[in-house]
């Protein structure tokens, strides 16, 4: 490696020197003698490419340099014997971040990601069998070995067996809790090799317990993908959808330290605001998750959590399906276009072109024809328009002019106009989407019988087996309908009270987080489903906090796209998504082949926090915790007076036993404002986190609970584990969750009786 990167130097060195001369010379060729014109040019395009050929080498080599730089400290970490069967002869198999040749092209080093890579990662020696492109290939592990290599030094070697050595594990595990995520090549473990590797199934789904390794896999499988697809698949037709700009920050670091390019990141949220035509301010869900846990009344927590519960399911897609369907005869609200002083094309006109001539087409195709009919009637209207006004103008004495300036003022007034009412038409503004989604819930009841009759038409369609217009009948998708359980319906006058509810919220100016991704499906059923066809592969991590909504919109959005979908039901703190579940996802992507893989094990924690944690979770997904040894994990029972305190002395014994980073966990955004304010004066260098950070730094935080969502500290504290806070069948998610961000060392305060939904732990 030291070879090359001296080589590519001077290459560099080189070529730079050549490309100072052309860019100097460029022009010297250059005659300006006509007859001369045409060896000009042919001189001028060939030195264009040759300049442009240098620069294309000039930048490949730059690349692989930095590469170099980056991982000759840490060259390889495996190695395989492999002996191919009817051979003889063992190839040593060196196993590293990037794969290293000899100037025969002799590989030295092999990137992980080559085929015969993943036996290191499969199996024990024996015999092994790995796929190539060209099929499968047997033969037998003679050795499997392991290095730790950290700046040019050999720390250890380990000869290991069935998982990657437990003894490199238990070294990386060890270490404190980074500001960015760490990469886990060297100890990938089978199970998460499945994921990484699976080329099979166009939707791959994984349901992990906390801290099994689900984000890391996921971020190792995108290297793999760009690695093994480097010819046809670049990093921006990757899309990273994840919970927020924090956590987005936390992964940032993964891709480009594997040597690839990072990929598009951002959240449901920002396509939410960029897409859903209202005017009214959309909720995000962590003001959602505020409202739910400070409602401002029993009664209206009530009947928000179940209207939140219910608008995220399958069955009530199939009343916004029901909805839609209706819409298809009458109910659309529309919105007249004009100047301000005219109206050009009324209501009742958009509602007979939309209604009566094209009554036979779908709702898009509609929407698709209003529009071209709207710009085919302002072309006639502009052209009678210019007439008028230039006829107004000649009349006026106090314009002065040719008449051909006067046609042209004319026709400047109108077009102004008609742009205006383009845009609108352009933008299906011709609808008055706000009244729409209000219309929606006022009659909430009715599309709930609607639904289900049409659910009922479905099964029975089933049974008799007739045919799939029928089945069509039950909704756009048909999806729905299928699922609609009459059971979890709520009652007609529970409907009307949600329906109410709504419309109270949006006259106060906000579309509620639930009613948000409703809205959007609706309009998108009317308008036909936005597309990005360009992208690849995307990425979905936390995948328990989306609704059936936001799936169906998702795999309508990328219609091209392979999905990796990570989540664990097990963390499913809003309100909202606790309906979700990974056989609703496999449905919501029925034209794709799917599949569901569990990882069991769980990596981020030590054997008692791990316990602790799952024992919060009696009926959740069995988790095995790797050995780990630590401290366990202790409630300490205070009086509110004395907590800031003893919070305080616990933040330095923690700093002082070698924690890095530390959070003090509050339930919601208010009380972690007033611990941040109580501690930061005491504890040097504390920080906050809010709905709006964006970035971490090593040090102690102070974070409300749920946005500690796929994060992890050496230490954590939870401020408020008491019957106060955590007192609810509904909080046992949420505790769950918190507890598992920790690595090294958890503590509990309780003021008063602690959560009774914690398991018997030490107390203090
Ligand atoms: N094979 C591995 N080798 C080394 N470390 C690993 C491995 N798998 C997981 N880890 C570590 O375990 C911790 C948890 O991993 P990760 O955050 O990917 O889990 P997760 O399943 O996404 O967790 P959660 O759902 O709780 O957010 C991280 O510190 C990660 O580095």
């Amino acid at each position: 490696m030291d070879k090359q990167m001296e080589s590519l130097h001077s290459t560099i060195g080189d070529q730079q020197q050549e490309i100072v001369e052309m860019k100097r010379h460029f022009w010297d060729e250059v005659s300006v003698d006509k007859e001369q014109l045409f060896e000009t040019y042919v001189s001028i395009m060939q030195q264009a490419k040759d300049l442009a050929n240098y620069e294309r080498v000039q930048d490949h080599a730059r690349r692989l340099l930095t590469k170099l730089g980056k991982h000759i400290g840490s060259p390889y970490f495996g190695r395989i014997d492999f002996r191919e069967e009817y051979e003889v002869d063992k190839l040593p198999v060196t196993i590293g971040l990037m794969s290293v040749t000899d100037e025969n092209g002799e590989h030295l080093v092999y990137d992980w990601r080559t085929p015969i890579a993943s036996l290191f990662y499969d199996y024990a020696p024996g015999p092994v069998r790995y796929r190539t492109p060209m099929g499968i290939i047997t033969g037998e592990m003679t050795l499997k070995r392991q290095y730790l290599i950290r700046s040019s030094k050999l720390e250890a070697v380990f000869d290991t067996g069935i998982q990657i050595g437990d003894d490199m594990l238990q070294d990386m595990l060890k270490r404190s809790a980074d500001t960015k995520m760490k990469t886990i090549v060297s100890t990938i473990q089978r199970e998460q090799n499945a994921i990484i590797r699976d080329d099979a199934h166009e939707v791959l789904i994984v349901q992990g317990a906390a801290g099994s390794g689900k984000t890391s896999a996921a971020m190792q499988r995108i290297a793999y993908l760009l690695y093994k697809y480097r010819d046809s698949m670049h990093s921006e037709q990757v899309v990273l959808f994840s919970p927020n700009d924090l956590f987005n920050d936390y992964v940032s670091n993964i891709l480009p330290e594997l040597g690839e390019s990072n990929m598009t990141q951002t959240t449901f949220q920002q396509y939410v605001d960029y897409r859903l035509r209202t005017t009214r301010q959309i909720e995000d869900v962590y003001d959602q998750a505020e409202r739910l846990m400070n409602p401002s009344s029993e009664e209206v927590g009530q009947l928000e959590r179940a209207s939140a519960r219910w608008k995220a399911s399958e069955s009530f897609m199939a009343v916004a399906d029901a909805f839609v369907t209706s819409l298809m005869n009458e109910g659309i609200a529309f919105e007249s276009l004009g100047t301000p002083k005219r109206t050009v094309i009324t209501e009742e006109m958009l509602r007979e072109h939309f209604y009566v001539t094209l009554a036979d087409w779908s709702l898009p195709a509609r929407m698709d024809k209003t529009r071209e009919w709207i710009k085919g009637y302002l072309k006639d209207w502009a052209a009678r328009e210019v007439k008028r006004v230039y006829q107004r103008f000649l009349k006026q004495p106090n314009y002065i002019g040719s008449e051909e300036e006067m046609m042209q003022m004319s026709k400047k007034h109108v077009s102004k106009w008609v742009r205006e009412m383009r845009r609108k038409a352009h933008t299906y503004g011709f609808i008055k989407w706000d009244a729409l989604y209000e219309q929606f819930n006022a009659h909430l009841p009715r599309w709930c019988e609607n639904a289900l009759a049409a659910a009922s038409t479905h099964d029975a369609s089933k049974q008799t087996n007739t045919s799939a217009e029928k089945v069509a009948v039950a909704g756009l998708t048909g999806i729905a309908a299928s699922h609609v359980d009459p059971d979890i319906m709520p009652t007609a006058s529970l409907v009307a009270n949600m329906g109410e509810h709504t419309l109270a919220r949006m006259n106060e100016g906000i579309i509620p987080y639930e009613d948000a991704s409703v809205f959007l499906y609706i309009m998108e059923s009317i308008e036909g489903f936005n597309t990005f066809n360009h992208i690849r592969q995307v990425v979905i991590d936390e995948a328990q906090d989306y609704s059936a909504f936001q799936y169906a919109l998702l795999s309508r959005l990328f219609p091209r796209s392979k999905f990796t979908i990570l989540g664990d039901w097990n963390q499913a703190i809003y309100e909202s998504n606790r309906v979700g579940r990974v056989e609703m996802v496999q449905r919501m992507f029925p034209e794709r082949k799917s599949t569901v893989i569990r990882l069991k094990k769980s990596y981020r924690s030590t054997k008692p926090i791990s316990e602790f944690a799952h024992a919060i979770l009696p009926n959740g997904e069995p988790a095995e915790p790797f050995h780990r040894d630590g401290k366990p994990p202790v409630v300490h029972v205070v009086t509110e007076a004395e907590r800031p305190q003893l919070v305080f002395e616990r933040l330095q014994q923690l700093r002082e036993a070698g924690c890095q980073s530390i959070a003090v966990l509050a339930k919601d955004e208010a009380s972690s404002a007033q611990v941040y304010q109580l501690l930061s004066q005491q504890v040097e260098g504390l920080k906050r986190v809010t709905k709006h950070t964006q970035q971490f730094s090593v040090g102690c935080w102070v974070i409300p609970s749920y946005l500690a969502k796929g994060l992890e500290f050496d230490g954590v504290i939870i401020w408020d584990a008491d019957q106060e806070h955590y007192g609810h069948e509904r909080d046992r998610k949420l505790l769950y969750t918190v507890c598992t961000r920790a690595l090294h060392e958890l503590h509990l305060y309780a003021v008063g009786q602690p959560s009774p939904l914690l398991p018997v732990a030490e107390m203090k």
